[in-house]
């Protein structure tokens, strides 16, 4: 990410929170929509009503940053920007927009970031994405509804590279753990010809995807939707393949274990359970910095969810009775955001 060194480098650092700050702050103020065009300086600050001194220092951090370009014609926000930048009601989701406000908010909950790391993130005041319920019919069907989206907007692309990497023609019913509206059940049934699948997730994500199934007639029959809870639900015991995707890095090792136990016994000899989840390297790579940092979240997230690495994954299938287990690299990550992406193949 850097390649400098000594106070370089922790001033780089330090400069690194105003950067993001003044991005998040120019897109609330949502001056990249105002400047989709070329517009005069004074122009853009009187649309927005704002200060001339705190205008100059946030446009010039923009423009310095190389969000915003500025020339004879007046500011603009760069083409290569402007897909994530500039508002739209037709605009197609977009990650990295979506993470703009959602980081806004991490910032936030990390600001005594001390207190979450001698806490072990008891003390976060983190409640979005919060599904961590001992009574999963508690899960705000608001809050199921916005983390959802998040979700369902990503996940075709990594059900693409799933498709690409492991063949599920060999099964006949998948299940699907933690399978939220069951867009990637849906997805992985409808590309496999003779496959049937189910979902399993709590209640508010359920309904959700009730509702979304309704509307494809063609995958009548073939998923069913179970709303409950992967620590307590039976499972159903007619399934060959499990998968649980996005997911294992929410809880902790004892309760992982019990999810990873209970794949297992619900399965029949010969049945793999799949774990696919971005996966840290098994010594600290600088490469993989992008995943540490992510990993940071985590401390306001929870006080259990964390990254795994291949290795930890495998010494919990070992425990939970899995004897073969494979590690598949997939050919490319999924998105941009979503690298170091590992499919553990867990036979039983
Ligand atoms: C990070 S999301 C991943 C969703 C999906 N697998 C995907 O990749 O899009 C985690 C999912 O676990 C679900 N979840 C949380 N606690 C659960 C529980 N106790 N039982 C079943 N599902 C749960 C959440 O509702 C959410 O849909």
């Amino acid at each position: 990410m850097t390649t400098a060194t000594g106070e370089k480098l922790l001033l780089e650092l330090l400069d690194g929170f105003l950067g993001s700050k003044l991005l998040m702050t120019a897109y609330k103020l949502d001056l990249f929509t105002a400047a989709r065009a070329p517009i005069a300086r004074e122009a853009l600050r009187a649309a927005k009503g704002l200060p001339e001194r705190s205008f100059k220092i946030v446009v010039d951090g923009c423009v310095a940053l190389g969000l915003l370009h500025e020339d004879e014609d007046g500011l603009v926000t760069p083409p290569a920007l402007a897909p994530f930048l500039v508002r739209a009601p037709d605009r197609p989701f977009q990650t990295t927009t979506y993470l703009l406000e959602y980081y806004d908010e991490v910032y936030r909950a990390l600001a005594d970031m001390d207190a979450l790391v001698r806490s072990d993130g008891a003390a976060s005041p983190f409640k979005m994405r919060d599904y961590f319920k001992d009574d999963v019919a508690a899960v705000d069907p608001q809050v199921a509804a916005e983390y959802s989206r998040y979700m369902d907007a990503t996940i075709a692309r990594i059900v693409e590279v799933v498709l690409a990497t492991y063949p599920f023609g060999q099964h006949r019913k998948l299940l699907d753990l933690c399978g939220n509206t069951g867009s990637f059940c849906a997805a992985i049934v409808a590309a496999t010809p003779g496959l049937h699948g189910a979902f399993l997730d709590v209640p508010a994500c359920v309904d959700i995807g009730r509702r979304q199934l309704a509307d494809r007639p063609e995958l009548a029959g073939r998923v069913e939707a179970i709303a409950g809870d992967v620590f307590r639900t039976p499972l159903p015991p007619d399934c060959d393949v499990i998968t649980m995707c996005r997911s294992a890095m929410d809880w902790g090792d004892e309760r992982i274990g019990a999810v990873y136990r209970r794949a297992h016994e619900a399965l029949p000899a010969g049945g793999r359970f799949l774990v696919i989840e971005r996966m840290l390297p098994e010594r600290v790579l600088p490469e993989a910095l992008p995943m540490y940092l992510r990993g940071v979240y985590f401390l306001a997230k929870s006080e259990s969810t964390r990254y795994r690495s291949p290795r930890e994954h495998l010494a919990l299938l070992q425990a939970a009775g899995f004897t073969a287990i494979e590690e598949l690299e997939p050919p490319r990550a999924p998105y941009e955001f979503f690298q170091s992406m590992r499919i553990l193949v867990a036979t039983k």
